[in-house]
């Protein structure tokens, strides 16, 4: 057991900053993500949060600062991935495409890879769609494609880019439903959300302003109520 004040990291960024042209997206943002627990990072529109989660995420390299990984695999489920848009691929191939996190591009896959893409797309209540073509997707569903792939790839952290907006009620908690089971799993797992229900569940809440931390609360609940007064 380690105390809440000394986590084990996950992944700790160093003083991160990107710059984008004149505009400074992140600056110098440090920050532990505590192993085996839900970080959710908050902010307003444009105060950084997509570009901290690419550069947790190794997406993208920050211009200054880095990121430590302590060994840990990642697999990151983006907002608007242009997975396989106009590829002839199946719901079923973009779930693949996580499981081959485990194997390498293109390998057979092992019976164990098969059952981690079967359990991710019943996780998502997607087995119905896994012969469909994903291009023809309806938003909603090829969000819960995606995160199939990110579990499939059975990652030690799990990093999401608002993993509900935009979904109806059942579907945003299939989703929230599949966060909660990663986290019993041990998995750590990073969002970036407005979703109040998520960040009422966090363990860690980040909140971000022009690029900064700005707070930093263990407790979700009280962070919010925090926020409220
Ligand atoms: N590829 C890019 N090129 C230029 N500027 C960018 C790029 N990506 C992000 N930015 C800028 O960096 C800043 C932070 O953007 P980011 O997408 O990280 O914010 P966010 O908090 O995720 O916003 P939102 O809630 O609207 O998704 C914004 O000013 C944005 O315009």
């Amino acid at each position: 057991m380690h105390p809440p004040s000394e986590p084990v990291a996950a992944l700790t960024a160093h003083a991160v900053r990107v710059s984008f042209g004149d505009t400074t997206a992140l600056d110098g943002v440090g920050l532990v993500v505590a192993r085996g627990r839900l970080t959710v990072i908050v902010g307003a529109n444009g105060a950084g949060k997509s570009t901290l989660l690419e550069v947790l995420a190794g997406a993208r390299e920050p211009s200054s600062g880095r990121v430590e990984t302590h060994g840990s695999s990642r697999s990151f489920v983006p907002q608007r991935a242009a997975v396989g848009e106009h590829l002839p691929l199946t719901v079923r191939d973009v779930v693949t495409i996580g499981a081959w996190g485990r194997t390498g591009p293109f390998r057979r896959l092992r019976p164990a890879d098969r059952t981690a893409i079967d359990d991710a797309l019943r996780r998502l209540d997607i087995v119905d769609l896994a012969r469909r073509p994903f291009g023809i997707l309806s938003g909603g569903q090829r969000q819960r494609a995606l995160l199939a792939q990110g579990l499939a790839r059975g990652a030690d952290v799990l990093l999401l880019d608002e993993p509900t907006t935009g979904l109806d009620a059942a579907s945003a908690k299939l989703n929230r439903t599949a966060v909660a089971r990663e986290i019993e799993r041990g998995a750590t797992v990073v969002c970036v959300s407005h979703d109040q229900r998520l960040i009422a569940a966090a363990d860690h809440v980040v909140e971000l302003t022009d690029g900064r931390v700005v707070r930093s609360g263990v407790e979700g609940v009280s962070f919010e109520r925090e926020r409220a007064r």
